[in-house]
């Protein structure tokens, strides 16, 4: 495949890296705006960029006929914008708050988990994700997504970062050093805790994710997400 990447910073270049690896092509490198390149030549755009870019982005690849990845967090309030957009000119997209596998399988896993606690009593959840100081958004998009599933079974309705906010779900948010993404949902009693975690230990794994994605994404039409890509 020829792919355009949206954004070359720290999971453009890891994208680039395990493209390569692959036997694709890079054809486009893109960091600047506004996208004057010509999408044109190439057969997948991956868009990992800014919350600012990323709606602007993907609408330049629908409108060039250029399958679209994104996994840029931070932007999700235009969300079903796009798509609308994107099923009215029958583009090729997929999103994910989180590409890699392992985070795929610890979404199930907190769906089930979810569904597990909803009528038990006595137990408090919450959650915390970890990631790098450079980071712009918080929470981070795999925590909402998280939060999401938990509180659709849940008589709380929204999430908070506000920790005596107690009718909400309360994500803490850490910024440590270069840490690329741990996140953790806990329930407490006042006799014991559960806790489940998932802890990336480097970039690779989202960046293998997104290039299967795009790999999976080709000749199809439509909207997808990580989770129909892995049949999950
Ligand atoms: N879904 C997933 O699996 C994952 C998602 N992410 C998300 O991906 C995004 C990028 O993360 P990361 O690579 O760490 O961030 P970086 O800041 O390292 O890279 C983002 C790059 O995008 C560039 N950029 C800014 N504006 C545009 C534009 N209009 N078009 C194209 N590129 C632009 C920036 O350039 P400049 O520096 O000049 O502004 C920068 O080089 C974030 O939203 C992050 O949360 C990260 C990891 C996994
Ligand atoms: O910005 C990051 O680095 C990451 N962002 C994504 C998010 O916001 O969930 C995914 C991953 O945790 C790394």
């Amino acid at each position: 495949m020829k792919i355009a990447l949206l954004g070359y910073g720290r999971m453009g270049k890891a994208i680039e890296k395990v493209a390569l690896e692959r036997g694709h092509e890079i054809v486009i490198r893109k960091d600047l705006e506004p996208l004057e390149v010509d999408l044109g030549i190439a057969d997948t755009a991956i868009d990992f960029s800014h919350p600012t870019a990323a709606f602007d982005n993907i609408k330049a690849c629908i409108d060039s006929g250029v399958a679209v990845v994104s996994g840029t967090t931070g932007w999700l309030e235009r969300f079903e914008e796009i798509k609308g957009y994107c099923e009215d000119h029958k583009g090729s997209f997929i999103y994910s708050s989180n590409f890699s596998i392992g985070v795929n399988v610890f979404f199930n896993l907190n769906a089930h988990l979810a569904k597990l606690m909803k009528n038990i009593k006595g137990y408090k959840v919450a959650m915390e994700e970890t990631h790098h100081i450079h980071k712009l958004d918080a929470p981070s998009g795999t925590a909402i997504s998280l939060a999401n599933d938990v509180l659709e079974q849940s008589v709380k309705t929204n999430w908070t970062l506000d920790e005596n906010d107690t009718d909400k779900l309360f994500i803490k948010v850490k910024r440590e050093g270069e840490v690329p993404g741990t996140h953790a949902v806990s329930y407490t009693s006042s006799i014991d805790a559960i806790e489940i975690k998932h802890e990336a230990f480097n970039r690779t794994g989202f960046a293998l994710g997104a290039v299967v994605a795009a790999e999976w994404l080709q000749n199809r039409k439509g909207i997808f997400n990580m989770k129909d890509v892995l049949g999950l």
